[in-house]
């Protein structure tokens, strides 16, 4: 969420972009004060689990703090924070046990921080590296450039976000942190971590396709973003028979089933491949519907889960890359609309203007319905959720075509896309309006 919030506030050349449109921007005018706002967010985020704890009160739910693990498959025990014990039986237990950063096994890895270490910095690092090519390297690598810390991305392909993302939009992120962003290293391959005699770090990594070593000095702070791992191989699982993957999550139904009668998990432990908040509520909001209020087979479609990296600029999808699309339904069965050009938003400014805005609708054939919508450029974080409910409601090109664009915006060009070609006319234009206005 702060993340989320940071982002807002950081966007990369927002005080040159203001010069472009008259304002003056005072030398030092980004300059955050660090201190302060982790006071605040931490402030914040108390209140937020006070709240919590009250909502739960009130709804007579009893919370037990401690560590919890299974002795078997209808029974936990609780080792409680204040040192108790204390056993439960269920006829019911759901497992969201989330997840925990995963490390590189290299020597002096102790020397890095991950993501949690990320929220405890006191200071702003003056110069960082940020290992990894997934949402948070790259949405952190971007804060911190944004910022004014001197930052060095390092990742193992050539691009960022290779796994779910259509290479359109990726191919023009990489377009963007290159004018605008940190220092990038691609085909970067973690070796060793060292700390120097002044306390400072050392950063070696391999390059290339030679494997050569790259030396980097003087990091006041290595931070490693390379994934997550679920934390099942402390629950006590053994003991009650439910299924694990090969990379240990736990494996679930659509249904948020596992393999054991009255034992259910969701969110990043699973094997659902989501590791997002909402995906995680939703699929709990629809578990206790099922168990407790009875209310069909409501599930989640995970098939249409919305997500969105706050890059600079941000990036929103939903659906199937084009590649995606094309293994799964055949070349022959998909046809592609796109779009690249830099945001008016940009106008004034000749440096802004490299920074471009691409937008991408993927349609199935013969219906034209759009079976994967991806955007990068400035508010397509916002913009996602209305397109989000348009696609699961299996939204055609018709549909699209057929709504009048709000102008000037970026969205607008997912309905119009330069002129979708041939214009509907005469009949076809009443049976364009939705089902109560015809
Ligand atoms: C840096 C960062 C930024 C993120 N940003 C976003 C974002 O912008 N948007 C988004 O949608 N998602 C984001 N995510 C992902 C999101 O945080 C997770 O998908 C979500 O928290 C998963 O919820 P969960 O309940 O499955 O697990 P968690 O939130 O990890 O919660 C699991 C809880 O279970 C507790 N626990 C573990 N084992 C036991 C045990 N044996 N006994 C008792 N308790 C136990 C843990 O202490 C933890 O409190 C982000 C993740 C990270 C790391
Ligand atoms: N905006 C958001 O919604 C948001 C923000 C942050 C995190 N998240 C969630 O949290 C999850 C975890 O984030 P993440 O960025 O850590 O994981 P990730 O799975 O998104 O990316 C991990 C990256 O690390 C790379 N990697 C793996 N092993 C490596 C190694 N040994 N050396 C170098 N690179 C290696 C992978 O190639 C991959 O690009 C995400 O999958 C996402 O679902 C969401």
């Amino acid at each position: 969420m702060f993340m989320a919030a940071a982002h807002r506030e950081m966007m990369i050349g927002e005080a040159a972009t203001a010069k472009g449109y008259g304002f003056t921007v005072p030398e030092g005018a980004g300059k955050i004060d660090w201190k302060g706002l982790k006071e605040r967010r931490d402030k914040y985020v108390a209140k937020l689990n006070t709240n919590y704890t009250a909502g739960w009160k009130k709804e007579g739910v009893e919370v037990i703090e401690g560590f919890a693990s299974f002795t078997d498959a209808q029974t936990v025990s609780v080792q409680c924070n204040d040192g108790t014990t204390r056993v439960l039986k269920g006829q019911h237990i759901l497992v969201a046990c989330g997840g925990l950063p995963s490390e590189p096994d290299i020597p002096g890895v102790e020397h890095a921080i991950n993501s949690d270490g990320f929220f405890e910095l006191e200071e702003q690092p003056k110069k960082v590296a940020v290992v990894g090519a997934g949402y948070i390297a790259v949405e952190m690598a971007g804060i911190l450039h944004a910022l004014g810390s001197e930052t060095h991305l390092f990742f193992r392909g050539d691009t960022v976000l290779r796994r779910g993302f259509d290479p359109f939009i990726v191919q023009t992120l990489m377009e963007a942190m290159e004018h605008h962003g940190p220092v990038l290293h691609r085909t970067s391959t973690p070796a060793r971590i060292s700390k120097q005699d002044d306390g400072r770090l050392t950063y070696v990594a391999t390059e290339g396709p030679m494997g050569e070593e790259a030396i980097l000095k003087d990091f006041d702070c290595i931070l490693l973003a390379i994934g997550r791992k679920p934390v099942s191989d402390r629950l006590g699982l053994q003991n009650t028979g439910v299924e694990l993957n090969k990379s240990g999550h736990i494996v679930v139904d659509a249904f948020e089933n596992t393999n054991v009668p009255g034992i259910y998990a969701i969110g990043d432990v699973t094997s659902t491949g989501y590791e997002l908040t909402p995906v995680a509520i939703a699929a709990g909001r629809r578990l206790a519907d099922r168990l407790f209020l009875k209310e069909g087979r409501a599930r989640i479609a995970y098939e249409l889960i919305a997500t969105v990296v706050f890059s600079h600029p941000p990036i929103g999808c939903i659906g199937l890359t084009e590649p995606q699309a094309k293994a799964e339904f055949g070349e022959e069965n998909i046809k592609v609309k796109q779009s690249r050009f830099a945001s008016m938003l940009y106008a004034f400014n000749d440096d802004d203007k490299k920074v471009k805005t691409a937008l991408k609708l993927v349609l199935k054939l013969p219906e034209e319905r759009i079976v994967g919508l991806h955007c990068i450029g400035p508010s397509s974080d916002e913009m996602m959720q209305g397109f989000a409910v348009a696609v699961r409601m299996g939204a055609t090109r018709a549909d699209f075509e057929a709504s009048v664009a709000i102008h000037p915006t970026i969205a607008e060009e997912f309905v119009t896309f330069g002129g979708w070609g041939q214009q509907q006319q005469g009949d076809k234009v009443s049976a364009l309006l939705p089902p109560y206005l015809s």
